[in-house]
């Protein structure tokens, strides 16, 4: 039985539940249950913090997680990045009061508040910096105000939290995250059982990223519109009743689906439809 660590709160949780029912997996049904078997898939899900999963999938004990690369790096744990999942997506990053701080080097002597301590430790070692990091487990952007730091390092997504604290980032951001799967380094990569899970989560990925487009267009338009289209292979083109017709299908991604769709009407195609995709495997 493949044994799997999901995240059982926060940002991750809720987005990495949804991914895995996409994926066929069986779900707990309430946020209490700490783990819950998937007999037909032969998988044993364990809801577990987040940031713990790292240290649990390093351990050998579980075989695969689901957690943040932010955390997974925090950790330090020997587990290592195999699929990055697309949610999550956040960027990490130091932030003062405006006009107190300019650059990296400019953080010496000052007291840094963060729940990541070991991205940040690295990050000031790396940049040959000394400076003191205290360690709160949340709501870290308070940390200024109430003088328990000078400056802080966390995780910054819209930058809402940020602005409605009066404060700014500095810099470039020390590193970008999002959800990742994880492994035990060095871990067998080919067990069967691994392989289909992230198979089911890639085509999860791609069914979230690509629609299907079906259109009608002239033979003589065919090569141009095939170039609008490329589909992944190549795309399925099959004659019409009308002679002189051809009809057209192509997986497009999504986010381009409107404009190609305008590229294809303005070259003369006609009947232009996208459906959704609902699984795949590529
Ligand atoms: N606002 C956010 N937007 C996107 N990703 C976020 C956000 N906040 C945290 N994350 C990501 O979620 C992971 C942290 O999850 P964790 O559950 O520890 O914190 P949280 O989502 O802030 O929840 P909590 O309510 O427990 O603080 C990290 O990978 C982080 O990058
Ligand atoms: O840039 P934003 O969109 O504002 O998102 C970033 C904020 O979201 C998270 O906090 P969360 O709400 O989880 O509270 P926490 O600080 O207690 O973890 C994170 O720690 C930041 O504070
Ligand atoms: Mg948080």
């Amino acid at each position: 039985m493949l044994r799997i660590a999901v995240p059982n709160k926060g940002s991750l949780s809720g987005p990495a539940g949804e991914m895995l029912h996409e994926a066929g997996y069986r779900q707990r049904r309430e946020s209490k249950e700490l783990r819950t078997v998937d007999p037909t898939n032969e998988v044993e899900f364990f809801y577990l913090r987040p940031r713990d999963i790292a240290i649990y999938v390093a351990s050998g004990q579980l075989d695969i997680g689901i957690t943040g690369r932010d955390l997974l790096i925090d950790s330090g744990a020997d587990a290592e990045e195999i699929l990055p999942l697309g949610f999550a997506r956040s960027t990490f990053h130091y932030a003062t009061k405006p006009g107190t701080i300019d650059s990296l080097a400019d953080l010496t002597g000052k007291t840094i508040a963060t729940s990541y301590e070991g991205i940040v430790a690295a990050h000031l070692a790396d940049g040959g910096v000394e400076a003191s990091v205290v360690h709160l487990d949340g709501a870290v952007e308070t940390a200024i105000q109430l003088g328990v730091a000078q400056v802080i390092a966390d995780v910054v997504e819209t930058g809402t939290s940020l602005r409605n604290a009066g404060l700014e980032v500095v810099g470039e951001p020390i590193m970008k995250s999002e959800a990742v799967v994880i492994r035990r380094t060095g871990a067998d990569g080919e067990e069967p059982k691994v392989r289909q899970f992230l198979r089911r989560l890639q085509g999860v990925l791609v069914a979230r990223t690509y629609v299907m487009m079906d259109y009608d267009c002239r033979v003589e338009q065919l090569e141009k519109a095939v170039a609008l289209t490329p589909g992944l292979e190549s795309p399925t083109v099959s004659p019409l009743h009308n002679e002189g017709w051809v009809a057209v299908r192509a997986m497009v991604p999504s986010k381009e689906a409107q404009r190609i769709m305008d590229d294809l009407y303005d070259i003369g195609a006609r009947a232009i439809l996208t459906t959704a995709i609902h699984a795949c495997r590529l």
